[in-house]
């Protein structure tokens, strides 16, 4: 028996699904009993000539068996409702803690991991919750009620049961804790090769161009000859648990069975009692060959759950899990939405290192945009401006410093972003646009494409607006994904907007008009662009220098 901590606390989340899972089960467990009875009844009224008892008892049994049909329906549709809450809740929690930008900053983790967590990791749980867990309980209490009624009957056959029940449920202790180490290994094999197969996926292209296709090929295929050898290794280990569970079960029904045929050579017992006792003692081992039997099915869940425990899956809910998720960069509630109208951005005394580093990306840096004018940051490579950008919008936590908005602290959902790489997401170019559930009409996002200069192309799609867009923004150009996303986030009404390199991958005329229309955005919203195109920088007002983690210019 294998009792795993965070998993009983999640099936006690839902203590009335649990408890009609568990009772159900109970229910069908008696439903043997009284079949065993019924049938040690019938096979003593044929022994003894009496028809009458022996229809009786075979009405019975089939009564019986279509109650056990019924309950079963019902056990399995509350085991699938446990599983599936517990599930629910988990990956909610696990999504609430996996998929939070300040993730974006930790180099540690790899999203394949993180993909095979959240989804077979997740769905591995279901087994130990629906089907292991009550199955635990059915040991606990059936065994022990099993066993006192052939204490009734056959005291040395209760004993011989109770002993072998003992030794199947705890005897493959050592086997099981084995394959729970076995199945790390095996999960870490799985969520490998799942991260790799991601990234390979993801870089194609650029495997192709650098010829490394096969390379590439051979490491998947070392990755999934490790996943196969852990499996076999676990699979070994669970063959050596099953014998001893199965040796100590059929111990003990041939203990039982000696004991009962004693007793019925001997003469002492009534027919109907030695049938009894043969039955009952089968019937005693049924929830430990049900509990092994789930075990097999549910342990591989279980060993994805060190993964889940860092994800955060079982920690306390989060606040926003319980209120709604926080508004995020892009995001906006129609009625709380700020309007753009907030006058003066500035950072000061802002210190910032990563985790792991000896030396500060930012240090002690003091910056003031306003509203009116465009204002721009420049600096060599890795001098610390994306860092910069990631700490404005709370994706990372500084050391010391504040950074206010119009006197107060500046929030998430004040900002809009257009990144360097810009990520659309699968669906129409509508929901794209409106990804913040702004709810703007037709005329505001034909205002707002016409702004970043992609009205044209989009009117020329075939759906226009309605067009799908594939996944990641594959089916549109780089280009067109940087204008997009400047449409988004005009659409998107935030008193700061963030623009990272918003020039990258325009050609010369397109640049000049999106420069443009980021002049003209700033004259009522405070504009922060990060550019090292010269042409993107003509007529900027404010260009600060970001140097060794300081701006060498700030506006007055
Ligand atoms: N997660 C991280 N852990 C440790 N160091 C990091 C991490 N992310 C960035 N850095 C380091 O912080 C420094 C600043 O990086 P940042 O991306 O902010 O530079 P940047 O000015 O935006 O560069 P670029 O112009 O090339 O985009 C770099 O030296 C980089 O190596």
């Amino acid at each position: 028996m294998m009792i795993v901590g965070p998993l009983w606390r999640e099936a006690l989340r839902f203590p009335a699904a649990l408890l009609s899972s568990v009772a159900l089960l109970l229910l069908v467990f008696s439903t043997h009993l009284a079949q065993a009875a019924a049938i040690a009844w019938s096979m003593s009224a044929v022994l003894r000539g009496r028809p009458q008892d022996v229809l009786f008892a075979l009405l019975l049994i089939f009564g019986i068996a279509v109650l056990r049909l019924l309950a079963s329906l019902a056990q399995t549709a509350a085991a699938a409702g446990l599983g599936g809450r517990v599930r629910e809740a988990v990956r909610r929690r696990a999504m609430a803690s996996a998929l939070v930008p300040e993730r974006l900053h930790d180099t540690a983790v790899r999203d394949g991991t993180v993909r095979a967590s959240l989804g077979d990791g997740v769905d591995g749980t279901d087994a130990y919750v629906s089907k292991y867990i009550p199955a635990v309980v059915q040991v606990a209490v059936a065994c022990p009620v099993v066993v006192a009624l052939l204490a009734l009957l056959s005291p040395p056959a209760a004993g011989g049961v109770a002993a072998a029940v003992l030794l199947a449920v705890f005897g493959p202790m050592a086997w099981k804790r084995m394959i729970a180490r076995r199945g790390l290994d095996h999960w870490d094999s799985y969520e490998a090769l799942s991260a790799d197969v991601l990234e390979s996926l993801r870089g194609m292209a650029t495997l192709r161009t650098l010829g490394d296709v096969s390379g590439t090929r051979k490491r998947l295929h070392a990755r999934s000859e490790a996943l196969r050898r852990a499996t076999e290794r676990v699979m070994r280990s669970g063959l050596a648990e099953t014998a001893v569970t199965d040796l100590a079960v059929q111990g003990g029904i041939v203990a039982a069975a000696g004991v009962a045929v004693w007793g019925a050579v001997s003469g002492q017992p009534p027919a109907g009692e030695v049938y009894l006792v043969l039955l009952l003692g089968s019937e005693a081992f049924r929830p430990v060959r049900e509990l092994s039997r789930h075990w097999h099915a549910g342990f591989v869940g279980l060993t994805a759950i060190p993964g889940l425990q860092e994800i955060g899956a079982f920690g306390p809910v989060r606040r926003e899990e319980a209120t709604g998720p926080a508004l995020e960069a892009g995001d906006a509630d129609g009625a709380d939405a700020p309007a753009p109208s907030a006058a003066v951005l500035r950072v000061s005394e802002l210190s910032f290192r990563y985790p792991g580093t000896t030396s500060d990306v930012i240090s002690g840096l003091d910056l003031t945009a306003r509203r009116g004018a465009l204002s721009a940051i420049i600096g060599p490579s890795g001098s610390g401006k994306s860092t910069l950008f990631d700490l404005l919008l709370g994706f990372l936590t500084p050391a010391t410093g504040r950074i206010e908005l119009d006197g107060r602290p500046l929030r998430t959902r004040d900002i809009a972003v257009v990144s360097q790489r810009p990520v659309l997401f699968a669906g129409t170019i509508r929901e794209n646009l409106d990804v913040t559930g702004t709810a703007a009409g037709d005329a505001e996002l034909v205002s707002a494409c016409r702004a970043a200069g992609v009205l044209e192309e989009m009117c020329a799609l075939a759906h226009g607006f309605d067009t799908e867009v594939a996944e990641a923004g594959s089916s549109l150009s780089g280009g067109q994904r940087q204008r997009l996303a400047l449409a988004r986030a005009l659409v998107a009404r935030r008193p700061v907007l963030l623009v990272d390199e918003p020039t990258s991958a325009l050609d010369t005329d397109r640049a000049a008009d999106v420069v443009e229309t980021l002049h003209r955005v700033a004259r009522d919203r405070i504009v922060i662009m990060i550019s090292h195109r010269p042409e993107a920088l003509v007529d900027v007002p404010t260009v600060l220098r970001l140097d060794a983690g300081r701006l060498d210019r700030s506006v007055p």
